[in-house]
């Protein structure tokens, strides 16, 4: 099993105030897999994201990647291992307005110390993998939102991680863009063997996958 969760539990907040995100949620990943990650609004799929790539911290269970427990690590440790085996894909892209496309691309390159030229060649060539070469130099307020969540999508593979976590990554997009941006995922999964967990709340997005994981209200 390559990524294997067991009992993870996450409370926001505390007393009267307290809510129970995630409850003795357990599952396990193949290496290589695509899955779906569905289950109705606020039963903790984005939260489970953030813990498993490590944005946020859990409560009490394990989550083992690989062979490393880091639900025993510290934040530092988490971080380090995030950009060199992780990427992550947003709804809303999150990408940085005033920098350009290989520059957002080249984001994780630069966070984990490479020079910025070796990081603008890689940067191209993962822009080149997603059908924007041309757009290397344009800003995200010059894109649409497809072209947008490629660029998203070119950062999250820069540093050719072993696993993607993607949430929602189509929810901002029309039907056919939507089903362009699976693709891309699907080719990378394909062509590189990257571990793949899509949160979606469509069925037709989750069709695509090897395997749909339900979640349910905690
Ligand atoms: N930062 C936070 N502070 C307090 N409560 C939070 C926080 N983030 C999430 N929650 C709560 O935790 C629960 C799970 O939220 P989460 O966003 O993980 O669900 P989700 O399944 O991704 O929902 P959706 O499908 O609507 O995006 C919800 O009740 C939510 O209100």
């Amino acid at each position: 099993m390559f990524i294997r969760v067991q009992g993870l539990s996450k409370t926001y907040g505390k007393g009267t105030a307290a809510t129970k995100a995630l409850r003795e949620v357990s599952l396990n990943l193949d290496k290589g897999e695509m899955v779906s990650i569905t289950g109705p609004s606020g039963c903790g799929k984005t939260t489970l994201l953030h813990i498993l790539a490590g944005i946020e911290s859990c409560d009490s269970g394990e989550i083992w990647i690989g062979d490393a427990p880091i639900h025993e690590w510290d934040d530092a440790k988490i971080a380090k291992l995030r950009l060199a085996k992780m990427g992550f894909v947003f709804q809303s892209y999150h990408l940085v307005p005033v920098l350009t496309a290989w520059e957002n691309a080249a984001m994780p390159l630069i966070a984990a110390g490479m020079p910025t030229g070796k990081a603008r060649v890689r940067a191209r060539e993962a822009l080149s993998e997603v059908g924007l070469a041309d757009k290397e130099n344009s800003y995200p307020a010059q894109l649409s939102g497809g072209q947008n969540q490629r660029v998203a999508i070119a950062r999250a593979i820069v540093a050719r991680p072993d696993i993607i976590w993607a949430d929602e990554p189509t929810g901002a997009l029309d039907t056919d863009t939507a089903e362009q941006i699976i693709g891309l995922l699907e080719m990378l999964n394909r062509h590189y063997g990257t571990t793949i967990a899509v949160v979606t709340h469509d069925p037709g997005i989750a069709s695509h996958m090897n395997r749909t994981i339900r979640m349910h209200r905690s």
